[in-house]
Formats: structure tokens, C-alpha cells, sequence
């Protein structure tokens, strides 16, 4: 299985790259994990409704170059749909029974995804309704594909 996740901006804070590279080593043994920065637009702190629509969609553009025709995406949002990790785990091992080895997440930049974006999506994933930074959310999904694998196989990191 090909997991992928495409996120915006450069990740700067050490901690997060740390616990990313733990993460990303440990599923190694499960499928090819990568993941993608694509380049942020500068966002000021005050924007317009049809700025910061601008900022999403050329953001958004360069979000959907990385994607192929053939993956299945997952774009995170908080207005997603909420799972149980172990409802997440049961979906990723559906999604490679079913034929779909190619699994991209999205998580957006500072203001969220275009509706380019969304639109593309196969699924939509929410980590509950408070607003985690984007940056800290590549940590905490990548932990929660790797607690996927781990449930999958009946490992009890998952209590
Ligand atoms: C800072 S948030 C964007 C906030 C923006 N106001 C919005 O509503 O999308 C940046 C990205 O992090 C991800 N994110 C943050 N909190 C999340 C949550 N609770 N569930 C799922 N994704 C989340 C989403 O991909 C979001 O586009």
C-alpha cells in the first residue's frame, strides 16, 4: 500500500519533524509512506472573503498536481467525518481489500482547502471540531495511520 499525505508549508519546529520521522520509520513495515510539502500563499491577518478564497485555490492547485487519478483522497476537515481509530483501521484495510493500494490524505494550509480540493476528495476526515494547527496535524496523523496498521494486525500499542 502506497500512503501519501500532501501538506502546505515548509514544517519548521524540530519536535514535530522528530516525531514525524518516528512515526513515518515505524510503517515502513507496513506500506511506502511519504509525505509532500506543496509551497503556502503569504496570508496576512486580514484578508477578504474572496482573498483568502484566492490564497485556498492556488494553494489548492498545487495540492491537486501531486495527486493522480488513481489514488483515493482523504482531505482532513474539521467538518469531516469523526471515526473511532478503530473504524479508521477497518477503513484502510477495506480500502487495500477493495483494490485501492493508493491512499493520499490532505491536510490544508493555515485557511483550510479549496473547494477544488474538497471537491476531489473521495473522503473527508475529522479529528473532532476543535482547529488543530496544520503543522501539528501531520504528527498526529501520522500516528493515527500508524496505530491503523498496528490495530490491523492485533498489536496491543492499540488499548
Ligand atoms: C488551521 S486548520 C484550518 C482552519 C480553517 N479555518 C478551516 O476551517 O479549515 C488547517 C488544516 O488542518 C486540518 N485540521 C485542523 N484541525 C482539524 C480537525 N479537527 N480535524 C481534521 N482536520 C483538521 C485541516 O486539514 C485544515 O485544513
Amino acid at each position: 500500500m502506497n500512503i501519501k499525505v500532501i501538506t502546505v508549508g515548509k514544517l519548521k519546529e524540530k519536535y514535530l519533524k522528530a516525531g514525524i520521522a518516528e512515526y513515518a520509520k515505524r510503517l515502513g513495515k507496513f506500506c511506502k509512506f511519504e509525505m509532500i510539502e506543496v509551497a503556502d500563499e503569504k496570508a496576512p491577518e486580514s484578508l477578504s472573503d474572496s482573498e483568502m478564497a484566492t490564497v485556498k485555490d492556488k494553494e489548492g492547485e498545487r495540492i491537486l498536481n501531486k495527486i493522480k487519478d488513481k489514488e483515493h483522497v482523504i482531505v482532513l476537515a474539521i467538518q469531516g467525518k469523526q471515526r473511532a481509530s478503530e473504524e479508521f483501521a477497518k477503513e484502510i484495510a477495506d480500502l487495500g481489500t477493495y483494490g485501492k493500494s493508493d491512499i493520499t490524505f490532505v491536510i490544508g494550509g493555515s485557511l483550510g482547502t479549496s473547494d477544488a480540493v474538497n471537491k476531489r476528495a473521495n473522503d473527508a476526515l475529522s479529528f473532532g471540531k476543535l482547529t488543530l494547527p496544520h503543522q501539528l496535524m501531520r504528527l498526529v496523523l501520522t500516528e493515527q495511520i500508524y496505530r491503523a496498521f498496528m490495530i490491523n494486525v492485533g498489536s496491543p500499542y492499540h488499548k
